[in-house]
């Protein structure tokens, strides 16, 4: 049989003027601000809604990072204004360091320009991004440039700028500069104005009110359209800002090492112990036994593949893991319980910082706390709290690892109803601090799926949940004694009565039982034969200190034990006894007198008490 014939392809036939001449001629570099006016989403500004939140968010993450490396506590004033329907300013004023006056140009005016990409330690900001893509969204929704007030110190001038980024260049554009008198002695204050909308408000207050939770220190001024409010501090210590390390042996890449190797005049022992953390004589002479190498050799001699030789032998030694203690700073399980207690009526919180644990290299804290009760919605699923580097993460929560954690727990062994994410009155806070969040994109919203870091979260909450149930067992425990005892209780006058009536006897005194069944305090008067008698019996698990009042006809002051206070008001005397009780304790005083008057205790839940005047 004759074999089929493979079909040949058709070569079109090109003109001598190709459209690879054509394309060349359209081939040019793409400025980075041209790339984010193009692909604003990137950064978090995929919406006139959304924008407002990130430029709020980006300006105030700065003022804290500011405020922190300064070492002051921040004061932060934060004013949003409609201008028009649909155009908003957004104010933000801090009292940081301030920004000297040759480098503003460029910190608003030019992307990828910061002072924290290159050092290895927490920050909120690290790529240099955030607040000039604010100024280029600014520029291209109402093409208004946008003004920067900043001072350094008291002894140096204010300046005021007008800037806007020529997106072409990515360089800045200065309409205008002039130093100006400014009440603050240090701070700096920028005006943005561009179109939006103010749907996101309770977003808005909501971003809000978490930073407060996660920066205690911090006290922020609102202006909301005309609504004020204040984000108080919870702490009066200013944080103590993390110090920047050296990159660890095991975080550190190819390209990475050959541009170290490259700057550097070292030999590779100096290069390996100066050049990274933790690495010392022993770490540096294993590395160089491993990859055999010689001390002596200049690092900048070495070749790619040697290069790589030398990665391979750092990454299998055996180094301790990078300082985090140094480079981190976690807020510590004290300040994020204070955070949550100030901003929501909890009656449960629990906190957990876990110890400071290591991915790729990179050093990483993970915090965690549960919330319960209170004014919290009974129904619905747990209200979850995402940060990062003391940031709120506020979208995104279906992508970060956080939420892929929360609903990996099963909440059911903890007694917590769950559907995907655990439901009821709970509040779920994750905070990941961290030299190197691994955010899933530039708008830095959600935490990536990282194996080490999913480790410590999963961990922290389980903690969590263990605690959380004993607290629920004890509370449903104690809420079941107190009904049963409530029912006892509400049937024991009738018994007492119908046993008097039985017997032919007085009905007697119900309340010292009532007071055993119930654990409260009982506080009784009674007069006989011409001597009042008041007696305070502790039935409660615990010592108490009270005041016992008395508004009375008799005189208080020949009483066997005399009050500390006594006034005559017309016919009646006004009496204060102050008393401190043991449980089990009972204190008793008498005094001549016809029993007429009042008792009362405080100091006491009104729930804890029974106060009886037999006299009545
Ligand atoms: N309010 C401020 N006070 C002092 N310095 C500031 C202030 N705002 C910004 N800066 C400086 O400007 C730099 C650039 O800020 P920008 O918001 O663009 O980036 P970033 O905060 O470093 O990183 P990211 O893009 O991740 O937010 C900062 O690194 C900081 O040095």
């Amino acid at each position: 049989m004759a074999r089929k014939k493979e079909p040949v392809p058709v070569q079109a036939e090109l003109p001598a003027e190709t459209l690879a001449d054509e394309l060349a001629r359209q081939q040019r570099s793409i400025s980075v601000a041209e790339f984010f006016e193009k692909n604003k989403h990137l950064l978090g500004f995929d919406s006139p809604v959304r924008g407002i939140i990130t430029t709020v968010k980006e300006a105030i993450d700065n003022a804290l990072d500011a405020c922190e490396e300064a070492g002051v506590l921040p004061d932060i004033y934060l004013g949003i204004f409609r201008m028009q329907e649909d155009v908003f300013k957004v104010v933000v004023e801090d009292n940081g360091p301030g920004i000297v006056p040759e480098n503003i140009p460029f910190v608003f005016g030019k992307l990828l320009y910061g002072s924290r990409f290159h050092q290895i330690r927490q920050s909120r900001g690290q790529q240099g991004i955030g607040i000039s893509a604010a100024v280029l969204y600014a520029q291209l929704t109402t093409g208004t440039p946008t003004l920067v007030i900043s001072r350094c110190g008291a002894d140096r001038g204010a300046f005021r700028m007008l800037i806007q980024i020529k997106t072409e260049t990515n360089e800045p554009e200065i309409l205008s500069r002039e130093e100006i008198t400014w009440d603050r002695t240090h701070g700096t204050r920028i005006e943005i104005e561009f179109r939006s909308s103010l749907t996101a408000r309770k977003r808005l207050i909501e971003y809000l009110r978490y930073t407060s939770v996660v920066n205690p220190h911090c006290r922020i001024r609102v202006d909301l359209d005309g609504e004020t409010m204040t984000f108080d501090r919870a702490s009066e210590e200013p944080i103590v800002p993390p110090k920047a390390i050296k990159p660890h042996p095991h975080g550190v890449e190819l390209g990475e090492l050959k541009r170290m190797a490259a700057a550097t005049n070292e030999t590779l022992r100096t290069f390996l112990i100066e050049g990274f953390t933790r690495v010392g004589e022993k770490t540096a002479t294993e590395i160089l036994n491993t990859a055999g190498m010689p001390d002596d050799r200049k690092a900048s001699s070495l070749k790619i593949k040697e290069l790589g030789t030398l990665l391979a032998a750092m990454q299998s030694a055996n180094v301790p893991p990078p300082p985090a203690q140094q480079c981190l700073s976690p807020i510590g399980e004290d300040l994020i319980r204070q955070g949550l207690e100030k901003e929501f009526q909890l009656d449960y919180i629990s906190a957990r910082t876990r110890p400071a644990a290591v991915y790729h290299g990179h050093p990483f804290i993970v915090e965690a706390a549960l919330g319960w009760g209170g004014k919290l919605e009974a129904e619905g699923t747990a209200r979850i709290m995402r940060f990062a580097n003391r940031v709120p993460l506020m979208y995104q929560q279906g992508a970060c690892a956080v939420t892929g954690c929360i609903s990996g727990v099963n909440w059911k062994t903890y007694g917590i109803g769950q559907q995907g994410l655990p439901t009821g009155p709970l509040i779920i806070l994750v905070h990941v601090a961290s030299t190197n969040v691994p955010f899933t994109s530039e708008s830095k919203d959600a935490v990536a799926s990282i194996p080490e870091i999913e480790r410590e979260i999963t961990l922290a909450l389980q903690d969590l949940g263990r605690d959380l149930k004993t607290f629920i067992q004890r509370r449903d425990r104690s809420r079941q004694s107190e009904e049963r005892a409530r029912a006892i209780c509400s049937i024991i006058p009738d018994i007492a009565a119908k046993v008097a009536e039985t017997l032919d006897l007085p009905v007697p005194d119900t309340s010292p039982i009532e007071g055993q069944i119930m654990r409260r305090l009982v506080a009784k008067k009674r007069t006989t034969d011409g001597i009042v008698s008041i007696l305070v019996s502790n039935y409660t698990s615990h010592a108490v200190d009270i005041s016992l009042y008395a508004i009375t006809q008799d005189d208080p002051q020949k009483a066997d034990k005399p009050p500390v206070f006594v006034e005559k008001m017309g016919d009646d005397y006004s009496a204060v006894w102050q008393l401190r009780l043991a449980a089990s304790e009972t204190w008793i005083t008498e005094f001549p007198g016809t029993g007429r008057g009042s008792i009362d205790i405080r100091g006491i839940d009104e729930k804890k008490k029974v106060v009886v005047d037999l006299d009545r």
